[in-house]
């Protein structure tokens, strides 16, 4: 391990090596969680007409005094006609529908309920209620033509998609998805269908690193598993690097005898750091490829390679697709906690009413299946050892 760094220090070495993808261009109806590279631009004003509001009769509202409420009906225009005119008569009126461009010469709409209708004769049943302008969305009154609707960074999610879609946008220019591949190292691993012996275990890191990757929206392109043997394992990461964007290694990362993936990283790539002040996950560590591809080596310990998932993995690859860092909430401790060694505290909680958060530690690192039950880990920093009831703490998300 190099010197050992601060979770800050951490954040702003990875940061530094964040190269922001070539932007590719998607068709609209796969672009639905991607980070949008692009402005959207209004290409009408909103609405593109006067748009009547609801269902009954566009008038004239002068005439209402003129006419003592009664009205002459005139014709009909429905949503997706063109528009239509008002007869010339004050007292026309026209039957019209929610979604019809507003009549030539109407400047008010009296719903069917505030009438009554004998043949073509209309009778507003309360005339005094009426308002000039009532029911009509105004051309442009939302944007104009050429108003920016959703800014470059922006993450494409129903509204995004829905307003892109409604100017026009058949594509879109969007970051690409990094190729992301998920490798668990160790020996004493067999797959999830096997029966381990006594002093096997199965592999789990690979599946819920996998699964956090896509409840995040990120694609997992190969999983794979290397052994305890550094020949044939070097071999492998030559493999998997030549067609990966981003490698995350969960095991082998500490100082055993056969934790051989920092040595075999230094060999191919720059260490950015390894080892931090924290708990769980102090062996972690990140390199950078010459070519740009970077690789999360995490420790094998699955809540150590879940938390470093979470707090460094996933918001790198936010940075990675340009888009706009997604804002850690704050939580409230539901009781004090103390925590003696000079390390950030990633400690786990369940959340009650999504504000309190209540500390539910696990034995160790190793000790995976207390995490049920639990919604995240809440980040306490390394210059405190006591932290009292009504603390706010930052928190991360198991699902998001
Ligand atoms: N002398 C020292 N020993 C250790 C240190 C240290 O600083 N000095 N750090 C400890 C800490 S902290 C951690 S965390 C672990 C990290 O070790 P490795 O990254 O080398 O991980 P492994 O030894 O490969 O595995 C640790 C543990 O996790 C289990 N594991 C591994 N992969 C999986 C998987 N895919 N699914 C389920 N479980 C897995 C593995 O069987 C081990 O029990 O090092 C400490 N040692
Ligand atoms: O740092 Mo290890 O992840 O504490 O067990």
């Amino acid at each position: 391990m190099t010197e050992l760094i601060s979770v800050a220090e951490a954040d702003a070495r990875i940061a530094a090596i964040v190269q922001l993808a070539p932007a590719i261009k998607c068709p609209l109806s796969k672009a639905a969680g991607r980070v949008l590279r692009e402005d959207v631009l209004a290409d009408r004003p909103l609405p593109p007409f006067d748009r009547v509001m609801m269902d009954g009769y566009a008038i004239r509202y002068k005439a209402i005094a003129e006419c003592g409420g009664e009205f002459q009906i005139c014709g009909q225009t429905f949503a997706g006609e063109a528009t239509g005119k008002l007869g010339a008569a004050s007292n026309a009126a026209m039957e019209i529908m929610t979604g019809a461009p507003l009549p030539l010469g109407a400047d008010t709409i009296v719903p069917y309920e505030d009438t009554e209708r004998n043949g073509d004769v209309l009778k507003l049943l309360a005339s005094d209620e009426v308002e000039l302008g009532e029911f009509i969305h105004r051309l442009g009154s939302d944007f104009a033509a050429k108003s920016k609707l959703v800014g470059a960074g922006s993450l494409l999610g129903p509204v995004e998609m829905g307003v892109a879609a409604s100017c026009g946008y058949t594509e879109v220019l969007v970051s690409p998805r990094p190729r992301i591949t998920v490798v668990g190292t160790g020996d004493e691993l067999v797959a999830v269908d096997q029966t381990p012996l006594p002093h096997q275990i199965r592999a789990s890191n690979a599946t819920t690193l996998e699964s956090a990757l896509a409840l995040a929206k990120y694609h997992v392109g190969d999983i794979d598993h290397w052994p305890d043997d550094a020949v044939h394992g070097r071999e492998r990461l030559r493999v998997v690097l030549s067609r990966s964007d981003v490698v995350v290694i969960a095991g082998a990362v500490s100082k055993g005898q056969r934790d051989w993936i920092p040595t075999a990283l230094d060999e191919v790539a720059e260490c950015i750091f390894h080892g931090v002040y924290q708990r769980p996950g102090k062996p972690m560590g990140v390199w950078l490829t010459s070519d740009g591809r970077v690789i999360f080596a995490l420790p094998g310990n699955p809540v150590s390679a879940l938390v470093g998932l979470h707090r460094y993995v996933l918001p790198y690859l936010r940075q990675r697709e340009g888009g706009a860092p997604k804002s850690v909430p704050h939580v409230s401790l539901g009781q004090a906690v103390s925590f003696a060694p000079p390390l950030t505290w990633f400690l786990s909680v369940r959340l009650e009413s999504d504000r309190l958060a209540f500390p539910m530690p696990v034995n160790n690192s190793g000790d995976y299946a207390r995490l049920c039950g639990t919604d995240g880990f809440i980040e306490l920093s390394a210059d405190c050892s006591e932290w009292t009831a009504g603390f706010e703490a930052p928190f991360y998300r198991w699902s998001s």
